[in-house]
């Protein structure tokens, strides 16, 4: 990776070297400073200092960090910014976005180190004040966010995910709250028990446990209305969103914007409402027969959504990524028989795993339960579910969001979702 500072450029990888670059060392390459140095290099630099070769004063960087919850609330804050006139940019699962444009597809959720910094600069160069970036866990094991200096740091919830990586919950759960050690002015979700930091600037939201932001009641008549206070002074906000993971999702926002802009909180509930979602993520394709796509992919996530249509004859077709996680398959399994009443295993991204065998990975957490329907094929899979659809039901149609394709080895087939679904009604 490159990046070009005052016409001197910096690389990461020793194999991009020449004499005039600068060589920026990190945990990640550090085996190959002996290389760059000798492909020519003569100019070596910490990861750490790259801060004070690039001016980023200009900008407030907000990170987001949690299982799940980090797209749809990074989502909401660069919305609601938008809406209060400021220019941001926003980096993430679903891209690089800066004011209303989205600059880059998909890459990674948190690019590497040197990819960040270029984001900020190109950010700056278009006149942004915020810069709204999702945190990886992977990112923070590998260091990517290193010599980034945030205006804040938001906690969503640490549930599971990414246990191939990370191998144990305890060191997810480590990595995870690492992001929250130093004193950097810090958001968490307070009723959320795993989450732990450095209490020093901190501040707090929740809907159980006393919080700097305070939800108080809510409702889901016609979307949601939440009443919240800050100190004991009442607000309210109001969105066309569902699930009461997504009164977490907007608190967060609403509390994040305030913390970073002192603006009203007036305001910024207003502001709020202008943000209609995340395409993905609880978003509805068909109202009758009610079908939902949502980028559900872990138990909690998963969780969280069927428990939200607790009064719908549930129809839940899911799968699980391959090369990922195996032992959140048969949690997965267990969610969905909880609460649904048709149950439809497909795939998802199989990647290098046999997608049958992902399955029976899944079919594990599944015990005698009246109605479950195996498809490898998701298309067909789909189509099995709107054809059971009644008014009484509801299609959910989980784990690939907004995702443009089906990754099957390393090969990247297009495919959507929704359009899939479009296509079936249509037909
Ligand atoms: C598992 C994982 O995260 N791998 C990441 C890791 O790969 P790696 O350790 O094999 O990298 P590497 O090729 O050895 O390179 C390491 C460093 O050495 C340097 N290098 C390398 C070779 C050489 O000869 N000389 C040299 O200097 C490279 O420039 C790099 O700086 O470091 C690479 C570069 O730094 C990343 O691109 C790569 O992400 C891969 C592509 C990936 O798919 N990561 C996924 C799992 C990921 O990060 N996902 C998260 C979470 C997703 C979500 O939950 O939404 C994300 O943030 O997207
Ligand atoms: N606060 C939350 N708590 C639990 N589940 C949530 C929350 N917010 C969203 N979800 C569920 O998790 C899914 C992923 O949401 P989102 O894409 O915002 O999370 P993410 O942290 O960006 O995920 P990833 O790390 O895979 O990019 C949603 O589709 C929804 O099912
Ligand atoms: N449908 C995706 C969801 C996870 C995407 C992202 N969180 C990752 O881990 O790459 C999969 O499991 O393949
Ligand atoms: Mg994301």
């Amino acid at each position: 990776m490159q990046l070009i500072i005052n016409n001197r450029v910096y690389t990461d990888n020793s194999n991009e070297v020449d004499e005039n670059s600068i060589f920026v060392v990190s945990k990640q390459n550090e085996r190959f400073k002996q290389a760059a140095i000798d492909n020519g290099c003569k100019e070596v630099v910490f990861a750490k200092d790259l801060k004070n070769h690039l001016d980023m004063s200009s900008i407030k960087v907000i990170g987001i960090t949690g299982t799940n919850g980090k797209t749809t609330t990074a989502a909401a804050i660069y919305s609601t910014l938008l809406d209060l006139g400021y220019k941001v940019a926003l980096q993430g699962t679903r891209g690089f976005f800066i004011n209303e444009t989205r600059v880059e597809e998909y890459s990674l959720t948190t690019p590497v180190q040197l990819g960040n910094f270029a984001h900020i600069q190109k950010a700056m160069d278009n006149g942004c004040q915020f810069f709204v970036m999702e945190v990886s866990s992977h990112a923070i094991e590998q260091k990517r966010i290193e010599g980034l200096e945030f205006a804040l740091k938001i906690h969503t919830n640490i549930t599971r995910d990414h246990l191939d990586y990370h191998k144990t919950i305890e060191e997810y759960i480590r990595v995870k709250n690492s992001f929250l050690s130093d004193e950097t002015p810090k958001l968490i979700n307070k009723d959320d028990p795993k989450v732990v930091c450095n209490t020093k600037n901190g501040f707090a939201y929740s809907l159980e446990t006393p919080s700097t932001y305070k939800v108080d009641a809510y409702s889901f008549k016609n979307g949601m209305h939440v009443m919240f206070n800050h100190f004991g002074k009442h607000y309210s906000f109001s969105s066309m969103m569902m699930g009461i993971f997504n009164v977490y999702n907007l608190m967060a926002c609403v509390a994040a914007v305030h913390i970073t802009t002192q603006k009203p909180l007036e305001e910024i509930c207003e502001a709020l409402e202008g943000f209609g979602g995340v395409s993905g993520r609880m978003e509805t394709i068909s109202v009758d027969p009610l079908i939902i796509v949502d980028f559900a992919h872990t138990p909690d996530g998963m969780d969280e959504v069927l428990k939200s249509f607790n009064e719908k004859d549930i129809i839940c077709i899911f799968g699980a990524g391959g090369d990922r996680d195996k032992e959140k398959r048969p949690l997965m399994g267990k969610v969905a028989a909880k609460y649904s009443k048709h149950i439809i295993v497909t795939s998802d991204n199989p990647r290098f795993e046999d997608p049958d065998m992902i399955i029976e990975d899944i079919l594990k957490g599944i015990d005698n339960h009246p109605s479950v329907i195996v498809d490898v094929n998701r298309k067909s899979a789909i189509k099995t579910a709107i054809d059971m659809a009644d008014k009484n039901s509801v299609v959910l149609v989980l784990g690939k969001g907004d995702e443009a394709t089906q990754i099957i080895y390393d090969k990247k087939f297009p495919y959507n979702d929704k359009e899939e679904i479009l296509k079936i009604l249509g037909q």
